[in-house]
């Protein structure tokens, strides 16, 4: 046992089966293959997550084996699934926890279009009316950085605090994806791919064409008044 009290006990026990079904989200549209990818959310009220193990196949996932970790990305022993490793993002989750306390979750996956732009370190411009819903404007790339510190979480943090995307493009790397919870998370992560591929489609055809700065930021505001009335009691 942990030895958190009752109620702390209830929300991590909530938060892991919500995280492990959540994975099925990243197979079921495309978004990862083998083990890579993972999914972390914050524990309401502590400074926990829960994360994915490392080297687990998703179909193996199941909350007794996601892992509960402090905001310095390290295993909360004696607790379900803390004899593996945490997934091998988990210090870049951790320090995205640390400096963005807005932040309830994080994802991260290999979708193939997203990637694709990662790999050129080329920004998504916004030129469809989803991605001025989802993201307020283009989906930034991040810096080059190396795996298994710091390094990534300090990129995706240097790149989206103060921005309205919620994904970014880690160069050479992939989509990383914030929400204020871990579904949030998982939603940008599905529509960062969604971008990529139409974006690259209309590429394909000839020059997307530009959305007025005004028209994208009404399309954003008005997104934005819609998901709070959606998340009202
Ligand atoms: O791209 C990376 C490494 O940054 C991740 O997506 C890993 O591939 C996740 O794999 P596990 O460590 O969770 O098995």
């Amino acid at each position: 046992m942990s030895g958190f009290g009752p109620e702390l006990e209830v929300g991590i026990a909530r938060l892991r089966a919500e995280i492990a079904n959540l994975h099925a989200e990243l197979t079921r549209y495309g978004l990862v293959v083998w083990t890579g990818g993972n999914i972390s959310g914050r524990v309401p009220g502590a400074d926990l997550f829960v994360i994915k193990p490392s080297g687990v196949s998703y179909e193996q996932l199941g909350p007794e084996n996601m892992i509960l970790c402090d905001l310095a990305g390290t295993v909360v022993q004696g607790t379900p699934g803390a004899a593996r490793l945490p997934s091998s993002d988990t210090a870049a989750h951790a320090y995205v926890y640390r400096n963005m306390p807005e932040v309830g979750g994080v994802v991260h996956t290999h979708s193939p279009y997203a990637v694709a732009w990662a790999a050129r370190g080329e920004a998504i411009p916004c030129v469809t009316t989803a991605m001025a819903a989802e993201f307020g404007g283009e989906i930034p790339v991040g810096p080059f950085a190396i795996i298994g510190d710091d390094s990534i979480g300090r990129g995706i943090v240097e790149t989206l605090k103060g921005h309205r995307s919620p994904a970014v493009l880690m160069q050479n790397h992939g989509p990383f994806t914030i929400g204020p919870d871990a579904r949030s998370a998982v939603e940008a992560a599905v529509l960062v791919e969604d971008a990529a591929r139409a974006v690259h489609l209309a590429r394909q055809l000839g020059d997307p064409l530009p959305i007025a700065q005004d028209a994208l930021d009404a399309r954003y505001a008005r997104a934005h008044e819609d998901r709070a009335l959606e998340s009202a009691p």
